[in-house]
């Protein structure tokens, strides 16, 4: 046992589960101290190193994850809504930093999360990577300085696999274009378009989404006016820029107070 900030990775077996593993082996900044997966998974009870193809790692996942997070100072999350939703009242339960990467929520989740940061830190982003995060920034200021005869749009491209559209980031992307231009996205936002649409309303943001192959993630915001176009791009080749984040944003969190953070916050854009 080393008195290096102890780390439980959910959702062990996913993408991003097995990509955060290996990044806190590798870091030297923090220790895995437990891997959480859903009941009935196939990796329940074996050592996650082995069950990853690999050599032992000494954690055997587990589907207890009180009894894990009561053990760590930190619970690195990317699974799924309502999983999420449950690990942040358990987290602030055993008072470890809730790092959520997780997307797709609605409304109820994001009430629920907010109420568990009332007695636990939470950071939680739709993109843990330092480039999106500095997108947002640009979005935010190129919004601001073009008025509405410039329509804006966020195109995002993802692996087959994904299940929620449009993805966190292109969320906050959108929401970064009308916080520039002083609105509110929920009244701007278009999310979707099929048959007769009429003409685009002036002033809206729209989103539209790519599914296919194994697209780690690519994000495009386009502010098109008449004779010329700004577009503001980022490409994700590697998950390990979104365990990087994630694991820096455990890190950072041991220092603060409760509260709902983001990575602007932990990177201090
Ligand atoms: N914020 C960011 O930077 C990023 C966010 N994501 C998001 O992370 C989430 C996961 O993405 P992937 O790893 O690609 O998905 P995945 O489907 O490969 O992995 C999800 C894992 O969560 C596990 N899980 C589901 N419910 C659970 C429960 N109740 N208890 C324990 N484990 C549970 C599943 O068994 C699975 O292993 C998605 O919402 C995705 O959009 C993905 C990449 C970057
Ligand atoms: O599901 C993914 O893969 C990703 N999800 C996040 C999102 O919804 O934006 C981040 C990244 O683009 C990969």
């Amino acid at each position: 046992m080393t008195d290096l900030p102890g780390i439980v990775i959910t959702g062990a077996s996913g993408r991003m589960g097995r990509m955060l593993i290996q990044t806190v082996l590798a870091s030297g900044k923090a220790r895995l101290a437990g891997c959480v997966e859903r009941p009935g998974h196939a990796w329940i009870g074996r050592d996650v190193g082995e069950a990853m193809g690999g050599a032992p790692a000494g954690v055997s996942v587990t589907d207890d994850p009180l009894a894990a997070f009561a053990r760590a100072q930190a619970v690195i999350d990317f699974t799924a809504p309502a999983a999420t939703v449950e690990f942040a009242a358990l987290a602030a339960q055993a008072r470890a930093v809730h790092v959520i990467g997780t997307t797709g929520m609605e409304p109820e989740h994001l009430a629920k999360i907010k109420a568990a940061a009332r007695h636990a830190v939470i950071v939680r982003a739709g993109n843990m990577s330092l480039g999106v995060n500095l997108l947002v920034q640009l979005t935010k200021k190129v919004a601001a300085a073009l008025d509405a005869d410039w329509d804006v749009e966020v195109v995002e491209a993802h692996h087959r696999m994904k299940v929620d559209a449009p993805s966190g980031t292109a969320l906050m992307l959108g929401q970064a274009a009308a916080e520039g231009r002083g609105v509110a996205l929920d009244a701007v936002a278009d999310r979707g378009r099929d048959g007769i649409t009429g003409a685009r309303s002036r002033g809206h943001i729209g989103f539209s989404a790519i599914r296919g192959g194994d697209i780690v993630g690519e994000h495009d915001v386009i502010f098109a006016a008449d004779g010329e176009r700004v577009i503001l791009r980022h490409i994700a080749t590697d998950r390990a820029i979104f365990a990087r984040g994630a694991l820096r944003a455990a890190l950072w969190g041991q220092r603060q107070k409760p509260g709902e953070y983001d990575m602007i916050d932990v990177l201090g854009l």
